[in-house]
């Protein structure tokens, strides 16, 4: 693979290669907390690679591991050190809880984004796998633990009602009320893992997965996506996915004729266009 650098970033990393964007967690001893700094830096790449019509599928990763122990982590949610009384403050002393808008690009973006899980995965890094539309997991690194319930910064949107959508309602209420560690063939085994794959080859498979959705019709990927979401997001829902209804209708003939009939100051002629 030859990914190449698209963007320079502090708190993260972001490449791409052969229709491919890897967005990574780069504060690895942190476990791959998230700051304000991190949060923006995300949803700057994710823009990015959701307005590159070169690119048709993300990966959610992370680097490592942390050079004080050696330890793997995909992302331990929030930094409790930049927790400030209403939210995690930024480098503009403003409070925020700007991973809720991260999820909500991953969730609405009309490409694929696959959560590359090499390690530790807590508490809002958990929350972001789940909203991911598939998950990879390392079977020696992974682990999956919810600790929201422990320092008082609960995800009741997708972290945990989508969650019980995706494991069961008794078995989300035991990660989260338990807080207890999952590893990946547990985590495989509950539904939230798509696959568990050795750890020298998780970047590799995760790369794979990609091209093979990358050979798809990319039409059918992002209508796919907003219909499995459209009935867990309600009206937003209804409205992503019309809207993606509304382009492929503006494509049709009558479409270019209600315009043009405008722009001509006439009546639109629609004879004929009442398909079966
Ligand atoms: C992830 C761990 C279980 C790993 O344990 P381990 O023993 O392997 O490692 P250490 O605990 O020694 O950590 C090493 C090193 O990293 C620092 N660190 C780890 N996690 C964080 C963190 N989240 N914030 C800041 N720093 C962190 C740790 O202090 C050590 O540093 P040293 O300097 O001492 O070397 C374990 O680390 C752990 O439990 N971490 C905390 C997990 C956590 O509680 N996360 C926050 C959950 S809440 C959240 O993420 C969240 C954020 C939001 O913005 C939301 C917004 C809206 C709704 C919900 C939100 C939300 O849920």
């Amino acid at each position: 693979m030859d990914w190449i650098t698209a963007k320079e970033y502090e708190d993260i990393t972001y490449k791409k290669c052969n229709g491919v964007a890897r967005i990574a967690f780069n504060r690895p001893n942190v476990r791959n907390a998230f700051r304000p700094k991190t949060t923006s830096e995300l949803l700057d790449a994710f823009h990015d690679a959701q307005e590159d019509t070169s690119i048709g599928v993300v990966l959610l990763s992370a680097e490592g591991p942390s050079t004080k122990d050696g330890i793997w982590s995909f992302c331990s949610g929030g930094d409790q050190k930049a927790r400030g009384h209403q939210g995690y403050v930024g480098e503009d002393g403003y409070h925020r809880l700007n991973i809720l808008d991260v999820q909500r690009m991953i969730r609405f973006m009309p490409k694929a984004v696959i959560a590359v899980v090499p390690g530790w995965a807590v508490g809002g890094g958990h929350s972001l796998h789940v909203v991911c539309d598939m998950t990879l997991a390392s079977k020696e690194h992974a682990i999956f633990k919810q600790t929201d319930a422990d320092v008082t910064s609960f995800d009741g949107g997708y972290g945990s009602a989508y969650l019980a959508k995706m494991v069961g309602q008794k078995k989300a209420r035991e990660i989260f009320f338990l807080g207890r560690n999952y590893s990946a063939q547990e985590a495989f085994e509950m539904g939230m893992v798509n696959a568990v794959v050795p750890h020298d080859e998780l970047e590799a498979t995760a790369y794979e997965w990609a091209q093979e959705i990358l050979a798809k019709s990319p039409t059918s990927i992002k209508m796919l996506k907003f219909a499995m979401n459209l009935t867990d997001d309600g009206m937003v829902g209804q409205q992503v996915f019309a809207g993606e209804a509304t382009r492929l209708a503006y494509m049709t003939e009558e479409a270019t004729e209600g315009r043009n009939a405008f722009l001509e100051k006439r009546k639109p002629n629609f004879e004929k266009k009442w398909l079966p």
